[in-house]
Formats: structure tokens, C-alpha cells, sequence
């Protein structure tokens, strides 16, 4: 896959602005183009080094999750149901030389790991969009495909952001810049979400619902749970939150969508969030479903993405 530049290539300096508009993936930052080389670090890759239009132009969708093995999971079954014809052995990690975060690419489709909470997420989607940037990718669709806790909902149940919401419920994203707070807004694509719902309906026994998603920076005490190293505030107290998180519309909890949201939207990807609930926190703080029963939550997200994207690709069943 990888595909190295000749020395001379180097200048990042081409006609970059008429990549803004017109659907094509674009980066706020005055500064970059300037630079003669862009080192994508916790990827491993780089616009001396890594012919990224050769790599990535082809990239449409991308599909990004928590953990390495479920994204590698997904990428492999995305080969099954694409049917390509390259062997399963030539899906390699593509970040295999950085331990951060793991890559693929399957056809027209990229899959990439990005660990827990929001500065990992981040840190990746700034690396992730200038490489989808510098490879003059356009009209890219990108999905987040997780896990979280259900609100008020059976576990099992998929749940597409309509909303991505703050722990007080907000949909903003506050970011610290220098000394400084900004708030960016957390909109997701509308018609994404109910594209996705629509495709949901297709698959037996799947249930699945628009709602609010809330983020937060701690799975313990910032998602009210008491069963964490530590806990300062009463069951009841912990409980009248959830309830009102509920009575405002969220209904489940995650780690990330809301620098998901706002990262994507101000850099012209079309962004959804879908996760599964693994429980539903008015009944319980621990995760005790067994591993299979689990395991098999995680895939509904993929199965759910793959069918829309074949949809998307005109590939049917
Ligand atoms: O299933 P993933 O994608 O990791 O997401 C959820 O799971 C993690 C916590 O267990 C957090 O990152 C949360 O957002
Ligand atoms: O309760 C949960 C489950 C998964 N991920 C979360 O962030 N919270």
C-alpha cells in the first residue's frame, strides 16, 4: 500500500485554495501551506515521504472507532461484503509503525482506530483530516462506530446522534487554546442521520433510534457512576442526573462525538455518529453483559455502515 515519493517531489505548495469549496476536505490553518513538508507523526506518514493522492484520493467514506481491533475487525469484514479482489492478507495496518493508532484501507473505504476520549480523538482527526487534505480527497462521509451507555433504552439498542451534547447538555464543544475557551458547535449532517435510519430499518431485529448523544471527559464519576476509584456525590444525586440528562432528549453517553462534530463540520466532512448502548445506565453502572453478548453489540454499528455504504456504492445484497 504505501507508496513513497521520489526526493524530488516535495513541494507542498500547490494551487491549494481551489480545494475549499466544491466538496472537497479542507484545513482552517494559514500557517500549513507554507510548510515544505507536513509529518502526520502519530500516523506514521508524511507528504515527503508518503504519496498521500496516490494512497487516499480515492477516500469516500471513513469509519473511525475506539479500539484497534474492532476497527481492524470492521475493515476485514468490509472486504468480505465489498467483495474486492486483493486477498484478505494484503489488508495491512497502514500506522504499523506508530503504536497510537491503527489504519485501513479498504477500497474506497479507510478505517482508523482513535483510542479513548477527546484529546486522543483529536488528535488523530487533525492528522486524519490533513491527510484526507493533503491527498485532495472530496466528498468524504465519515462515521464514528462505537460503544456507549444506553439512557432509558434497552442495551443492544444503536443510537444515531442527532445531537452531540456536553455534560451540561450543550451541543458545543468547548476547546482551551493558548489561555484562552472557544466554543465550537457540534452539528451533524441531518440527512446522514436519517439516511442511516432508513438503512437500519432494512435489517431485521435491529433496534435502532435517533437521540442525543452526551460526551464527557471521565467514564466514572463524569458519567455519574459509583463504582469508580472515586465518587463525591450520592446515588440520588448521580440518578437525578441521568433522569434529566434523559428528560432532555440524550439518550446514551459516549467519550468523543463532541470534538467529532465540531472538527468535521468546520472541515467540510459530512459527520454521523453511531454507537451501541452495552447497558442502560438507570439500571446499573457496570458493563456484565458476557463477551459474546457484547462482542455481538459492537458489530451492529458495522453491520449498520456497511450496508449503507454498499447502499451508497450501489452494491446490493
Ligand atoms: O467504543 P469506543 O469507540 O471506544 O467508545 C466508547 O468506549 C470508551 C469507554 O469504554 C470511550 O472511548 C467511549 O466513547
Ligand atoms: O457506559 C459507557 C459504555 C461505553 N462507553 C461509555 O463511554 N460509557
Amino acid at each position: 500500500m504505501a507508496s513513497i515519493l521520489p526526493a524530488s517531489n516535495t513541494s507542498m505548495r500547490s494551487d491549494r485554495n481551489k480545494y475549499i469549496g466544491k466538496g472537497f476536505v479542507h484545513v482552517k490553518n494559514p500557517y500549513l501551506d507554507s510548510m515544505d513538508e507536513d509529518i502526520l507523526y502519530h500516523l506514521d506518514l508524511g507528504t515527503k515521504t508518503h504519496n498521500l493522492p496516490a494512497m487516499f484520493g480515492d477516500v469516500k467514506f471513513v469509519c473511525v472507532g475506539g479500539s484497534p481491533n474492532r476497527m481492524k475487525a470492521f475493515a476485514l469484514f468490509m472486504h468480505k461484503e465489498l467483495r474486492l479482489e486483493d486477498s484478505e492478507e494484503d489488508i495491512k495496518d497502514i500506522c504499523a509503525g506508530t503504536d497510537r493508532y491503527c489504519m485501513y484501507k479498504i477500497g474506497p473505504v479507510l478505517s482508523i482506530s482513535h483510542g479513548m476520549g477527546v484529546p486522543s480523538i483529536s488528535i488523530m482527526l487533525h492528522e486524519l483530516i490533513k491527510l484526507l487534505y493533503h491527498a485532495r480527497c472530496c466528498d468524504v462521509t465519515i462515521i464514528r462506530i462505537g460503544t456507549s451507555g444506553g439512557i432509558g433504552i434497552a442495551p443492544g439498542s444503536v443510537v444515531i446522534t442527532d445531537k452531540a451534547v456536553d455534560s451540561f447538555f450543550k451541543p458545543q464543544f468547548e476547546q482551551v487554546i493558548l489561555d484562552d475557551t472557544i466554543t465550537r458547535s457540534t452539528e451533524l449532517d441531518k440527512e446522514l442521520a436519517e439516511e442511516l435510519l432508513n438503512c437500519s430499518k432494512e435489517i431485521p431485529d435491529f433496534p435502532t433510534l435517533i437521540g442525543h448523544t452526551m460526551c464527557t471527559h471521565d467514564f466514572y464519576e463524569g458519567q455519574g457512576r459509583l463504582d469508580g476509584a472515586l465518587c463525591s456525590f450520592s446515588r440520588e444525586k448521580g440518578l437525578d442526573y441521568l433522569k434529566r440528562a434523559y428528560n432532555a432528549g440524550i439518550r446514551n453517553i459516549e467519550m468523543e462525538c463532541t470534538v467529532f462534530a465540531a472538527m468535521c463540520r468546520l472541515c467540510g466532512l459530512k459527520a454521523a455518529v453511531v454507537c451501541v448502548t452495552l447497558l442502560n445506565r438507570l439500571e446499573c453502572d457496570q458493563i456484565n453483559s458476557p463477551h459474546d453478548v457484547l462482542a455481538e453489540y459492537q458489530k451492529r454499528p458495522q453491520l449498520l455502515i456497511a450496508k449503507f455504504i454498499k447502499q451508497r456504492l450501489g452494491l446490493h445484497d
